[in-house]
């Protein structure tokens, strides 16, 4: 497929703190974090005029799925649109509860760890074609997810060392202070005894294409960390497409079948070395330096045969083999403005440094999670960002982010937007999914995009074009936004 849809979910983490007395629970929090949506909304799930959605499920999480993009700048520009516009409500609650008297300050992180040790996610969708052998098509993936945290991994601090899995520990040194590629490794569970089970973990196999199913199907990626820098995240979905591009191609790949997905997750996970052998199911070993060095070069080899896809195809493969020359030199610094994992370690190793402490200090853990806060001016990635001390994506400046607020991406989202932001301004409550828009009242209207690359539909216009004229005429209902 030589254009993809790709979409990326992200679900935060919220905290709730005060100097004195007793703060808002997350569920609380998060909540309250949604109260002006709901009163806008009617829901805590609506989709907004930049065609994405945000939504609080059961639970403490705010989610934002961006909507469908076509390319990797769009991807990248309306996953970080989604933490501008968690951050913007996170400020409206702060000022909120200061005036209420109760203060203290709101939190939102984009990572994949909570300090119950509980995981939430970063799901990436890509869309891939109907005609494509899934079976074939996710045992080829998997072994590439579980080593492509080398090149896409967020970092984290272990201040006692890899928690062991199963009977197993991940390093020599157990119970020493240490870092992992990885956020979500050590949570990714799974019943490797089970064949049929295999895939779950890592990739949702639950079939819901959000559009045509005879020509489509969408992939959900669920093992990867969320990233915050640009640039890790381009490289993440631009080496998984590349992947998928290959696969779907059906080139002869070589069979790397792991024989225990989860935890070949974990070791690889908790050594920054890159050497450490996994187990195949056909009872060899590999690295998974040796695994990403393989996936590189056959990609390189397809790229030669069959042309660039897009104009970032050379930047992509600069940059996973930067990464993994990295990995492999044990020597970072070429990539630590660029790979989340690598430009965290070197935040945490100068203060580790300069105060003679490890990774076992309180504050080292306070660090790891301060880099994943969405805050301008208090995040400390975003800080970084800031200072030129973490590159964006070549081109970019970070006010695509900006426009990508408000401004959708050139696909079916576009329409979806509009109608969105005309039904807001006539006044009209609507129903809304990824395929369907529909105009409840009276006279009940309803636009299907089964096609997630269509930016003009003629039922859509048409119902823009009403619902405009309805908007000029002027509503006597007060704004009612779209819910699901
Ligand atoms: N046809 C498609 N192919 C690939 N991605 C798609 C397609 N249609 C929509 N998407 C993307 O899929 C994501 C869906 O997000 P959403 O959070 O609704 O996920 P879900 O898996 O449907 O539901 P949930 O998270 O509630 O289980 C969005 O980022 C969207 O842009
Ligand atoms: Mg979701």
């Amino acid at each position: 497929m030589d254009r993809r849809i790709m979409g990326l979910e992200t679900e935060f983490g919220i905290v709730h703190t005060v100097p004195t007395g007793a703060a808002l629970s997350p569920d609380d929090t998060a909540r309250r974090l949604f109260r002006p949506i709901v009163e806008w909304g009617r829901s805590s799930n609506v989709f907004l005029p930049n065609g994405a959605r945000l939504y609080l499920d059961v639970g403490s999480h705010p989610e934002y799925a961006t909507a469908e993009c076509a390319t990797l700048e769009d991807t990248v520009a309306h996953d970080r649109a989604g933490e501008l516009i968690v951050d913007d409500m996170r400020g409206q609650l702060e000022a909120k509860l200061a005036e209420e008297g109760t203060g203290g300050s709101v939190y939102l992180f984009k990572n994949n760890v909570d300090s119950a040790g509980n995981s939430f996610g970063s799901h990436e969708n890509y869309m891939i074609a109907r005609s494509t052998r899934f079976a074939r098509l996710v045992a080829h993936l998997i072994p590439f997810l579980v080593t492509r945290q080398l090149i896409a991994g967020a970092g984290r601090v272990h201040p006692q060392g890899p928690v062991a899995f199963g009977q197993r520990s991940f390093s020599q040194n157990a119970g020493q202070p240490s870092y992992s590629f990885s956020q979500r490794a050590d949570h990714i569970w799974e019943d490797s005894s089970s064949s049929t089970t295999r895939a779950r973990p890592l990739i949702n196999t639950r079939d819901e294409p959000h559009g045509d199913a005879e020509r489509f199907r969408r992939l959900h990626v669920i093992v990867g960390d969320s990233t915050m820098s640009t640039t890790t995240t381009a490289l993440r979905l631009g080496a998984t497409d590349l992947m998928l591009r290959m696969i779907e191609a059906g080139n002869a790949l070589i069979d790397r079948t792991l024989k225990d997905p989860a935890l070949a997750l974990r070791q690889i996970s908790h050594d920054l070395t890159g050497t450490v052998p996994v187990e195949l199911a056909d009872g060899t070993q590999r690295s998974a330096l040796d695994l990403q060095r393989e996936y590189l070069e056959t990609v390189t080899r397809f790229v030669q045969a069959n042309g660039a896809h897009h104009d970032r195809v050379d930047w992509v493969l600069d940059l996973w083999a930067r990464t993994l020359d990295a990995v492999q030199r044990r020597d970072f610094t070429g990539i630590d403005t660029e790979i989340d994992w690598a430009i965290k370690k070197k935040l945490l190793d100068s203060w580790v440094a300069r105060n003679g402490s490890d990774y076992a200090a309180p504050r080292v853990a306070q660090m790891d999670l301060a880099f994943h806060d969405v805050a301008p001016g208090r995040g400390l990635f975003r800080m970084l960002e800031e200072r030129g001390m973490a590159a964006r994506l070549p081109g970019t400046d970070g006010s695509e982010a900006q426009t990508a607020v408000t401004t959708p991406p050139e696909t079916r989202a576009k329409l979806r937007g509009a109608l969105v932001k005309a039904a807001i301004d006539a006044g009209k409550h609507t129903t809304i999914d990824w395929v369907n828009v529909k105009i409840n009242g009276a006279t009940q209207r309803i636009v299907t995009l089964r096609d997630p690359f269509l930016t003009h539909d003629d039922d859509a216009a048409a119902m823009l074009a009403i619902l405009r004229r309805e908007a000029v005429r002027g509503s006597e209902q007060p704004p009612a936004p779209p819910i699901i």
